[in-house]
């Protein structure tokens, strides 16, 4: 199945086109690394497809569904997740609650009389958010950081919080905003196992090309807003379209 469908997709901003008929797919559990010089339209791509921006023209479609017109609130309900270039975590939360909070949206059910009479069902499911939590913190080598709070921690730390938060929700679509930025090596190892570990899909944006061509299935090629080439890491990498424009 088709996880994400991007269709002419095309956006401007005064003269300028930071995406032109931008198209590729991507199917369910690979991951899709998007690629370019700076400048070449990665953001605003990520932008249009998490719900930030309209595009102009064209379509996004999630596991066959249109959602070029759903919020981002909407989008995320349908299980899309998105990580920003600059991190967002709650800093004066601990980390073990940081990933708890990104389950709670959902609630429990039963209102105030389910939270003080404490109700089998209610245990049971705070109890499954609990075991959800440790999970995600072994996944993120984050479980020896579980009681600090977030904003001790170092930027590296952080990020990995918030891929932590991302993924406890089981997203079915991930986007990943340069994951590795701020990352010690012994961390983007341990993001790279992480991300192989998934069963989910992900679209990543990412400058560090050992990273990319270690971490994706796949690759689409950006520059001045067009797709230039896409296709396996080891073709992009002496494709001459993309050395001239990129890799040099
Ligand atoms: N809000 C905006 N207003 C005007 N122009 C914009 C805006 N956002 C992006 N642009 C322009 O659109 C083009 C694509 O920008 P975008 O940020 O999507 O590229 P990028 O590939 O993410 O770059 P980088 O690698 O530097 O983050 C650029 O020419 C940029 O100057």
């Amino acid at each position: 199945m088709t996880a994400l469908a991007v269709e002419g997709v095309s956006v401007s901003f005064g003269g300028v086109m930071a995406l032109s008929e931008v198209s590729f797919t991507v199917p369910e559990g690979q991951v899709c690394g998007v690629i370019g010089p700076n400048g070449a339209g990665k953001t605003t791509l990520f932008d249009v497809v998490s719900g930030l921006r309209r595009p102009r023209s064209g379509r996004v479609l999630v596991a066959g569904a249109d959602v070029t017109g759903d919020s981002p609130v909407r989008r995320a309900r349908a299980g899309l997740r998105r990580t920003f270039q600059r991190t967002q975590v709650f800093g004066r939360l601990t980390v073990a609650d940081n990933v708890l909070s990104a389950l709670e949206w959902r609630g429990g059910g039963g209102g105030l009389l389910a939270d003080l009479t404490a109700l089998p069902a209610r245990r049971r499911l705070e109890a499954a958010r609990r075991e959800r939590v440790s999970e995600v913190l072994e996944l993120c080598g984050l479980l020896p950081l579980r009681d600090a709070y977030a904003a001790a921690l170092p930027v590296g730390q952080r990020r990995l919080v918030e891929l932590a938060r991302a993924l406890a929700d089981r997203p079915s679509l991930l986007l990943l905003d340069e994951p590795t930025s701020g990352l010690d090596a012994d961390q983007t190892v341990r993001l790279r196992e992480v991300i192989a570990a998934l069963e989910t899909t992900v679209l990543l944006v990412e400058h560090d090309m050992g990273f990319v061509m270690d971490t994706c299935d796949h690759l689409v090629v950006l520059d001045l807003g067009k797709v230039i080439a896409e296709g396996p890491p080891s073709e992009i990498r002496t494709d001459p379209v993309v050395r001239a424009a990129y890799l040099g």
